[in-house]
């Protein structure tokens, strides 16, 4: 029977995995220096003794994430084959959005055992949760590893890090030791706490620097190497992806994200070779995806306004003062059922806000005494992307 599968093969793609989000590679590139310091900071959990608390600090997309996988999972490994290693536990919590109970608590539940009930939402505080903690932490003995990605992000930060690496000196902790790995998008983490912990923390930092090109290049030949079948790729099509992500930000998960939509563009065209075409391509896709995500981070009516002008521009009314833009703004608002803003101050805010965040171009006019003093507004980027984003929002929120 045909149906609308039938006819599909696989052209290009090997293992597609191997270019995803939770694909963890079995070997980490480029980063020898950082896996180094790492390994003397872990490195007497195999001799039954405190390891360093370690603490990383890096951008989005630089390896903090896949190193701490790869170095957890050795360790994991090494102390598995040998017999007078203690056991190992590594567990993992992100703090975005968490406060210090959260946190503590969904440790506790993770450690207790799978008949245990979990431990109470409400009723008991964040010590109680501390002491459970602990309790569970000594039951099950060994060293635990805890690794807290995006740490900056926690309420009463200072608490935690006083708290938990001190908990053996304090007689907490008996049969178990702990070692803190937390993770970071913010340098000056370190400057924000208080000095008591600063004082008594005593971990290894390990910064991570953007790539290069050069380094990029490493790590995509071999996703691609492993991604692809023989001959589905041209190496300047890696090149140019390299060298796109790191003129941007040095971010191997956006140099990875071209690839892959590079190849996803070569395979809808029926290409049975990445070039560099599909990666130019890619570019804009990949953009035009940052940009959709950046316009829904604006606020119901700062998206609009925006819409307002991207409709002003398409009709080629642009650029446009602020009054007009109230006037066709009120009837999209309208058209979405909702209640406009009255004021023209608050759209003139809006618009100030818009402009600062590059989505809109803004041009001063000065009409001596007589004209006045006034602003012109056209948008900074493709009218189309903005209302198809629109439109998907407003999609979205209907079916909700
Ligand atoms: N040195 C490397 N070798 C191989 N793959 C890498 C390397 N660095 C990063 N990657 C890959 O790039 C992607 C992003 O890396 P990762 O998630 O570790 O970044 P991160 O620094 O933790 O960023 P974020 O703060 O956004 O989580 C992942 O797919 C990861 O496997």
């Amino acid at each position: 029977m045909s149906g609308p599968f039938s006819d599909l093969t696989e052209t290009l793609f090997a293992d597609k995995s191997v270019l995803s989000e939770s694909y963890h590679p079995e070997e980490i590139l480029e980063r020898d220096e950082e896996i180094e310091e790492y390994r003397y900071a872990l490195q007497d959990i195999l001799f039954g003794r405190d390891p360093e608390n370690v603490m990383l600090y890096g951008k989005a997309g630089l390896g903090k994430t896949a190193v701490t996988k790869y170095m957890t999972d050795a360790l994991r490994e090494e102390v598995a084959s040998r017999e007078e290693a203690d056991d190992l536990f590594v567990h993992e919590v992100n703090c975005n959005g968490k406060t210090l109970f959260m946190v503590v608590r969904r440790l506790v539940n993770e450690l207790l055992p799978e008949d245990a009930s979990q431990f109470p939402k409400r009723g008991l505080g964040t010590g109680d949760a501390f002491d459970e903690l602990y309790r569970q932490l000594d039951r099950l003995g060994g060293t635990h590893l805890i690794v807290f990605d995006e740490i900056d992000h926690l309420d009463d930060v200072n608490t935690l890090l006083y708290e938990l690496p001190r908990a053996r000196s304090n007689g907490h902790l008996e049969t178990s030791r702990i070692g803190i790995i937390g993770i970071s998008n913010n340098y000056t983490f370190r400057n924000s706490l208080s000095s008591k912990v600063k004082d008594t923390l005593m971990e290894t930092e390990i910064s991570f620097s953007p790539y290069d090109a050069g380094e990029l290049r490493t790590i995509l030949y071999d996703r691609a190497d492993r991604a692809f079948v023989d001959g589905a790729y041209d190496k300047s099509a890696i090149t140019m992806a390299a060298a796109l992500a790191a003129q941007d930000m040095g971010n191997a998960r956006q140099a990875i994200d071209l690839l892959r939509v590079g190849a996803e563009v070569a395979e809808k065209a029926g290409d049975t070779r990445v070039v560099d075409d599909h990666i130019e391509n890619a570019r804009t896709l990949v953009q035009r995806g940052r940009l959709r995500n950046r316009i829904r981070d604006q606020t119901q009516h700062a998206q609009y306004i925006l819409e307002t002008v991207a409709h002003l521009e398409n009709r080629g009314q642009t650029p446009v003062r602020s009054k007009t833009i109230r006037a066709n703004y009120e009837d999209v608002a309208t058209s979405w059922a909702s209640e406009p803003l009255t004021t023209l101050k608050s759209i003139q805010d809006h618009l100030a806000e818009l402009h600062m965040l590059g989505f809109l171009r803004r041009t001063e006019k000065n009409h001596g005494l007589s004209g006045g003093h006034y602003y012109e507004y056209e948008l900074d980027l493709e009218p189309g992307v903005v209302l198809e984003t629109r439109e998907t929002i407003e999609g979205e929120e209907q079916t909700v």
